[in-house]
């Protein structure tokens, strides 16, 4: 009984901030219900503090309650006192209704001197210091991991730990990814450097400061670093720094991470009422440089309709996997359902239409509408079939096409798969006058993404809204580096060009899915993140359920 009335009013501090009436409510238990137990209750109520800390409370309500021990003490010296109010108002048996009809009356002392110690006992949370370390990716190659350990109320604790993505068909313009390239380890590709800059050049600059601005924090990583590129302390530190700066905020203040993004991307007092979930481009075949066949383009997606919840989203498009799977087996032998980077099936396909062709009738045979229910999006990754020297495309094996001619192969495409609603990077990364051609040959009709072209980068991605390159961004944070500069591209896309923002994963991925809360917070209309199987990718996908089932609960979607 009295756990459920603390944890009760626990919950209750943790959202009024209100010592008086919580110091009070427990007087009142300890003094006028077990009197005569005092002492046995009071290390008790110490005791069940603590415990329900550790499962239910934010930390800068434990430093609090660190100090409720004594602060009971003090009122108990003046129990007298509080009794002879507490009687003459009658308040003992109707404990919660009475409460907040006298509390206005409550004699100031000690309760105010209480709230102003404890406070003054409670200094914020800071970042005490960051270490980073080398872990593997989902490709088995190292990666920066890091953890953020906070000082509270004296004490060093670690808060939150987050990684850094890695991609396999960069643009030329991405933030650096700082290697070894000492060949004997990891073939070159360890990541030992970037992390000795967490600990020894981002971690002294953090250290004493609080963890309510993300963006306070991302702007001191870029200006230590004082490159676009991050090319001094590296974007995968810079990176994983973010990540996981941004996941101890949240735990600190007790939000969920999207919440917390939200408030650092609109501002606490712009902060929506309601949030939507992504639209989800499910990965579902491979081809380029993420499976290694004939097939030049990397990526085939399927997209479900906006117009049923996520969960219903989700399991339809993992539905329909399945069923490509099967008949994939069923068409080219089993090994057709060998898997890519991201989780997509990796048959030996020679062309998109026999992709497109299989995916339509997958959609089919799991009982949905090709267009309706479930729509088809591609990532060309088009630099990576692109030839510098001829300035030409090999778009088939074999067959090298103009620019011209590839703008228009993609219309003719669009024509035969009407499903078609979104294609990325249909050109080379720096082949602005084809962009520029398929923007007004296609912009009208379908979502044109720029990954390759802009890189996350505000900068490219202005001048990529003044010349009309294309109508949608992809959003990769570890790109430009820090989620600052994320929200910053996404700002220029809903505000500048009323365009569609897709948060996307690496194909170099780990089991971290702050990408997904970033979708939610910064209110994406689509997240695009790997196939829905394969630990790393469904992580994100999962908690993108876990978000929908939160906001269900609090009518906030
Ligand atoms: C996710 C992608 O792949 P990578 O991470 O290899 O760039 C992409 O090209 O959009």
């Amino acid at each position: 009984m009295y756990e459920k009335f603390l944890t009760n009013l626990i919950s209750n501090l943790k959202y009024t901030h209100n010592i008086k009436v919580f110091l009070f409510k427990i007087y009142l238990i300890l003094d006028i219900r077990l009197n005569s137990e005092f002492e046995v209750i009071l290390k008790k109520v110490e005791e069940k503090i603590t415990i329900l800390f550790y499962n239910t409370i934010s930390l800068r309500v434990q430093s609090l309650l660190e100090h409720i021990g004594s602060s009971i003490l003090y009122l108990s010296s003046k129990k007298n006192q509080l009794r002879a109010y507490v009687e003459k108002h009658k308040i003992a048996e109707k404990l919660e209704d009475a409460l907040n009809s006298c509390l206005d009356k409550l004699p100031e002392e000690p309760f105010s001197f209480l709230a102003a110690k404890l406070l003054e006992l409670a200094p914020p949370p800071v970042v005490d210091h960051l270490h980073g370390r080398q872990i593997l990716d989902s490709r088995g190659n190292p990666t920066v991991e890091v953890d953020v350990y906070c000082k509270i109320n004296g004490e060093v604790k670690l808060m939150a730990r987050s990684s850094a993505p890695s991609g396999a068909s960069t643009g030329s313009s991405e933030a650096l990814e700082l290697r070894d390239k000492d060949e004997k380890t990891y073939l070159g590709k360890g990541v030992l450097k970037a992390c000795k800059n967490v600990d020894e050049k981002i971690s002294p600059v953090l250290e004493g400061k609080e963890l309510k601005s993300l963006v306070l924090l991302d702007e001191i990583m870029c200006k230590t670093d004082g490159t676009e590129l991050k090319t001094k302390l590296g974007g995968n530190s810079i990176t994983a720094c973010s990540f996981a700066l941004a996941t101890a905020g949240a735990k600190l203040l007790d939000q969920p991470l999207f919440m917390y993004l939200a408030e650092n991307f609109y501002g606490k007092e712009n902060m929506p009422s309601k949030f939507t979930l992504p639209v989800p481009m499910v990965n579902i075949l491979n081809g380029g440089k993420h499976a290694g066949g004939k097939l030049k383009i990397q990526e085939f997606m399927i997209v479900p309709s906006k117009d049923i919840p996520f969960s219903q989203r989700l399991k339809n498009v993992t539905t329909v996997y399945h069923h490509l799977g099967k008949l994939l087996v069923k068409r080219y032998g089993v090994s057709a359902k060998n898997l890519g980077d991201e989780g997509g099936f990796a048959p030996l396909l020679d062309t998109a239409d026999e992709a497109l062709e299989a995916i339509e009738e997958a959609i089919k045979s799991a009982g949905f509408t090709v267009g309706t229910d479930i729509r088809l999006a591609m990532d060309a990754a088009a630099s990576e079939f692109y030839d510098e020297k001829t300035q030409k495309y090999e778009i088939v094996e074999g067959e090298w096409v103009t620019t011209e001619e590839l703008v228009d192969w993609w219309v003719a495409l669009v024509e035969r798969h009407p499903a078609i609603c979104s294609i990325e990077d249909g050109l080379h990364e720096t082949d602005y006058k084809g962009w520029i051609s398929m923007q007004e040959k296609l912009g009208d009709k379908i979502m044109l993404v720029m990954d390759d072209v802009t890189t996350s980068n505000p900068r490219l991605i202005k001048q990529g809204i003044e010349e009309k390159w294309a109508n949608s961004l992809l959003l990769k944070i570890n790109q430009i580096g820090t989620i600052m500069e994320g929200f910053e591209a996404v700002r220029l896309i809903h505000n500048e060009l009323q365009g569609n923002v897709i948060v996307s994963h690496r194909s170099g991925e780990t089991t971290n899915s702050v990408i997904a809360d970033l979708a939610v917070g910064v209110g994406a209309g689509y997240i695009k993140t790997g196939a829905t199987a394969r630990g790393e990718r469904t992580c994100k996908y999962n908690r993108l359920l876990q978000i929908e089932e939160y906001l269900k609960s609090k009518e906030m979607l």
